[in-house]
């Protein structure tokens, strides 16, 4: 899969704007906001017609302007596609493949898949266990509908047991459907864990041997899902998942009742992370954060391949600051499998053996010597 060439017109600081891509590496470098970010999105957006950024179609039209396009074409699964997103300032946006005009931003995702590493993916490492679990969310919905709904599903009981839980002693007869609202949340939970561990089970050997590669073979991360504590063998047939959760639901019925909320469950889950035995939550320098990150999302990247059988377009968003010359290289030189797009503030500082760079000046591209 690979963008080939992207045209812009009324798209964040870009009017009028056209470049094509090398199948392999692309570099593009400039000062800061220049539109480096804005490129990335404008790509991205092709898979799903979604910004990881922007909050709604109107931040990424141009301000002076009322409509915005991306036209792209595309390689994928050995065809050729003309991607159109039309945005407009009170109008429903449209979007197009050979001229086709579809009927929900989903089938874009069956043409384009991208993963995205930007700074806020630092996170994944330093900060609590939502962002790892919303990590493993949006990586397993891709590959498995079903995960998507069952995730949705136990979203909304948990909810609804929430509001049972805080309400009850002012309205008693809610504990009637307590009972109700456990099972089905045990039977949702119990498909999240299955997937989360089955997924965490291909991804941590993939991630520590991106680590190792990394730096040189000097460090190792290790990975591991953490889930409801009674709950034996992740791994295990979904029946048993849901046995151990129904069995922790009784024992723990009492104190949810008294501490009135929802005490433990698949929404409490974590991928914990180390790098050499200490957990990198606390004793990760920046450069071994930025490479855990990373080396989540490459790992992520190869599972998306095993899987269809296609590399999915990868993002790096100003990945090579804090990255020492052997990390940068790894980065720049060693990604192989698919075509890459990394921004930088600078050139690079050495030849990039397969690929092209891009110099990025006020929304226009200045010169691209290769
Ligand atoms: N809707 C918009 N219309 C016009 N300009 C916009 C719009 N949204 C953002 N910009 C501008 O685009 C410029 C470039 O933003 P971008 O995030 O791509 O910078 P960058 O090159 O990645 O910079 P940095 O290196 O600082 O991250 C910013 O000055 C920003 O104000």
């Amino acid at each position: 899969m690979r963008v080939c060439s992207i045209c812009l017109d009324g798209f964040r600081n870009y009017t009028n704007f056209s470049a094509s891509f090398d199948p392999g590496v692309n570099v593009i470098w400039g000062e800061n906001a220049q539109g480096k970010t804005n490129l990335l999105e404008a790509i991205g957006f092709l898979s799903g017609a979604r910004s990881h950024r922007a909050r709604g179609d109107r931040e990424l039209i141009s301000f002076q302007r009322d409509q915005g396009t991306i036209t792209a074409q595309v390689d994928s699964r050995d065809r050729t596609f003309l991607i159109e997103a039309q945005l407009a300032r009170g109008r429903r946006r449209k979007l197009l493949v050979n001229r086709v005009k579809l009927k929900t931003a989903a089938e874009l995702t069956g043409i384009v898949q991208t993963v995205l590493f930007c700074p806020e993916d630092l996170a994944l490492i330093k900060s609590g266990a939502a962002e790892r679990r919303a990590f493993l969310d949006h990586a397993i919905c891709q590959l498995r509908p079903r995960y998507g709904e069952a995730l949705a599903q136990y979203h909304k009981l948990l909810d609804h047991k929430t509001r049972i839980l805080r309400d009850w002693e002012k309205n008693p007869s809610l504990l009637e459907v307590l009972e109700d609202f456990n099972e089905a949340m045990a039977r949702a939970g119990a498909l999240l864990i299955h997937y989360r561990a089955h997924f965490v089970g291909k991804l941590a050997p993939r991630a520590a041997q991106i680590q190792r590669d990394f730096s040189g073979d000097r460090e190792e991360l290790t990975l591991s899902y953490q889930t409801v504590g009674t709950v034996r063998n992740p791994l295990g047939p979904t029946v048993s998942i849901y046995e151990d959760l129904r069995a922790h639901q009784d024992s723990h019925r009492r104190a949810e009742l008294e501490a009135r909320s929802c005490l433990s469950g698949p929404h409490k889950d974590d991928l914990a992370a180390w790098i050499d035995g200490q957990p990198a939550r606390q004793f990760a320098s920046q450069g071994q954060t930025r490479t855990a990150a990373l080396s989540l999302k490459l790992a992520e990247r190869e599972l998306f391949e095993d899987d269809t059988g296609q590399w999915p377009v990868l993002l790096l968003d100003d990945v090579l600051s804090e990255l020492d010359a052997r990390r940068q290289d790894f980065v720049l030189d060693r990604i192989t499998g698919g075509q890459v797009f990394i921004t930088s503030c600078e050139a690079p500082a050495g030849e990039i053996s397969r690929g092209k760079i891009l110099h990025i000046h006020q929304g226009a591209l200045v010169d691209s010597p290769n």
